[in-house]
């Protein structure tokens, strides 16, 4: 059996290589990153079995990779590097599953003995690898749901899925709000075709700079470009006869948008750096959550690539016209995260199905996964109150005049942390003259990460 591998993101060089030691010394391999981007591909490159994460990285928030790498690697076990005072980030950390905290000044003993911990329980390399001989169905092939809505999802997306024998089959885009479900139904979609067997590799056009995605995308030659030591092929090639899924593709810089198109009308891609074609075999599915009828009005997105990519369009509703799935979801996620901490699951008050049922729920799955999973773990009791989901406020807009009644940092400090990343998101916005570009340079986010969160939270700006 090989070492379990480690993948650990932390930005300070002297600690990050201290880490490192320590860990290699204890008989793991370690992937060290210093930004959320390289994390991402490293974890692609190769599934980590446990994640050491600082929180405060050059381009983002620690915990947003966690999120993203949990729907990657079920269950994977994190270990979460905080600073005196991060209470917040701790809850939240926990919410998404980090097994411990590892409080700074660091004690590299506590890591060895805590890391032992996480890895002595079942890691998702043995997990994948069981899995793959047996046909135990994984969390991520069920779609839960029986509302009408999703019924027509469902038969929508067997019809799809049928589809995907031929060698160049129709491209899929899947539309919805953020938080619906997209990434997870194009799993399912793959899931169910006839290219099961084969890769399902994913890009996020949001998550990376332009220059990563291009050579993530198309590959590129070794010496094609500073730090181009190999040669690696791109994701659209390494999907093989599977399936590459394009997530957040209204992100797609349009320089890179022309180039798309061109793979995708060829079937072929050329490498950076290399002046051949090689031949691609895989199912394109794309998802996005922004308007691209809107975004080819103002010129944001190529009209061609639209249609190209909108040979068959799989709409996802958002949560709230899903009536009652509301209720069965949030069950679903009360029994998973209570096994998951081997608790009792709670049952519902009725109080709560109403409250549930009343939200409209702007971050769809999403937040209602959330939602449950702080409410069954802050509060260990037998009924799960309507009180404990701590549902936000009904949102009021503000206009820029109210900046001044909009909370400062102080003030914004109660509550959860993504009522106060609302609130300063907001805020931010309202002193940027609701100009994007403006309050993400302000917030120190790039302007796709920033988009993402307005979507989220349901604000706008220009
Ligand atoms: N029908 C479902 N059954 C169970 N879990 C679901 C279902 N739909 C979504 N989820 C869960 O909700 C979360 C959000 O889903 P997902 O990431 O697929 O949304 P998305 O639409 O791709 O979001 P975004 O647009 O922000 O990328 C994930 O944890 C996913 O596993």
């Amino acid at each position: 059996m090989s070492a379990p591998h480690i993948l650990l993101l932390e930005d300070e060089g002297a600690l990050a290589r201290a880490l490192d030691r320590r860990l290699r010394r204890d008989g793991y391999t370690v992937a060290v990153c210093e930004t959320l981007a390289n994390a991402k591909l490293a974890a692609r490159r190769r599934r980590p079995d446990l994640a050491v994460l600082d929180l405060r990285l050059p381009d983002g928030y620690g915990l947003d990779f966690l999120e993203w790498l949990r729907a990657e690697v079920a269950d994977i076990p994190a270990i979460v590097m905080t600073a005196f005072g991060e209470l917040d980030d701790a809850i939240a950390a926990m919410r998404l599953g980090a097994v411990d905290f590892l409080k700074k000044p660091l004690d590299l003993d506590a890591l060895h003995r805590i890391a032992a911990d996480a890895l002595a329980h079942e890691t998702p390399a043995t997990r994948a690898a069981d899995t793959r001989h047996g046909a135990t169905p994984t969390e991520d092939s069920a779609l839960i749901g029986d509302s009408a809505a999703m019924r027509t999802v469902a038969a929508q997306l067997d019809r799809i899925a049928a589809l995907a024998t031929s060698d160049a089959p129709p491209n899929v885009l899947i539309t919805g709000e953020t938080g619906t479900g997209k990434d997870r139904i194009a799993r399912v979609l793959h899931g169910r075709s006839a290219r099961a067997e084969a890769e399902f590799v994913q890009v996020d056009c949001a998550a990376l700079p332009r220059d990563l995605i291009e050579a993530e995308l198309f590959g590129h030659e070794k010496g094609a470009f500073t730090n181009a030591h190999r040669a690696r092929r791109g994701l659209l090639a390494a999907a093989g006869r599977g399936t590459a899924f394009l997530n957040e593709i209204g992100e797609l810089p349009m320089g890179l948008q022309a180039k798309l198109l061109t793979a995708l009308e060829s079937r072929t891609v050329r490498e950076i750096g290399s002046d051949t074609e090689r031949e691609i075999d895989a199912w394109f599915v794309a998802a996005t959550n922004r308007d691209l009828a809107a975004l080819m009005q103002t010129g944001e997105f190529r009209q061609d690539l639209y249609y190209r990519l909108n040979v068959l369009t799989l709409h996802l509703p958002p949560l709230r016209e899903r009536g009652d799935d509301m209720i069965a979801l949030a069950e679903h996620f009360v029994a998973r995260t209570a096994a998951r901490h081997d608790r009792p699951a709670p049952r519902m008050a009725s109080d709560t199905r109403d409250a549930l049922l009343g939200h409209d729920w702007p971050g769809n799955v999403r937040e209602l996964r959330h939602v449950i999973e702080r409410a069954v773990l802050v509060h260990a009791e037998d009924v799960l109150e309507a009180a404990h989901l701590q549902l936000p406020a009904p949102w009021v807009s503000l206009s820029r005049d109210a900046t001044d009644s909009i909370p400062t940092s102080a003030s914004a400090s109660a509550g959860t942390l993504a009522d106060n990343e609302r609130v300063l998101i907001e805020r931010t916005l309202a002193e940027s003259r609701q100009n994007i570009s403006e309050a993400a340079r302000r917030l120190g986010l790039s302007r796709g990460a920033l988009r993402y969160r307005l979507e989220k939270y349901g604000l706008e700006g220009r």
